[in-house]
């Protein structure tokens, strides 16, 4: 499952006609016990240019009604 998810990243970071754009990661269901945890997702290779600017990660769970909403007011300030 992680790596259909990292192989589908992987292609939107890598194509040039989306070079400009950020890209926000929610890393869910944050509420259950087998989750990745944030640094799980940070650190994985693929998502090491988030360092500079290009991305971030948000953790949520929509159970708990958590995280998301700080994820796409990040997002919201790159859309005009
Ligand atoms: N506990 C928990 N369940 C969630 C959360 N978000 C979604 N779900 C449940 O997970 C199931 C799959 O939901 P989605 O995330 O929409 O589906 P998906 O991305 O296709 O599948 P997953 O691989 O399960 O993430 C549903 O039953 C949701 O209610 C969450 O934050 N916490």
């Amino acid at each position: 499952m992680w790596s259909i998810s990292k192989k589908e990243l992987d292609g939107l970071l890598s194509d040039e006609s989306l070079a400009n754009v950020s890209f926000l990661v929610l890393g869910k269901k944050i509420d259950l016990p087998y989750a990745a945890s944030k640094e799980e997702l940070r650190y994985h290779p693929g998502l090491t240019n988030f360092t500079t600017g290009k991305g971030k990660v948000f953790m949520c769970s929509i159970v708990r009604k958590m995280g998301y909403s700080e994820g796409f007011k990040w997002l919201s300030q790159y859309i005009d």
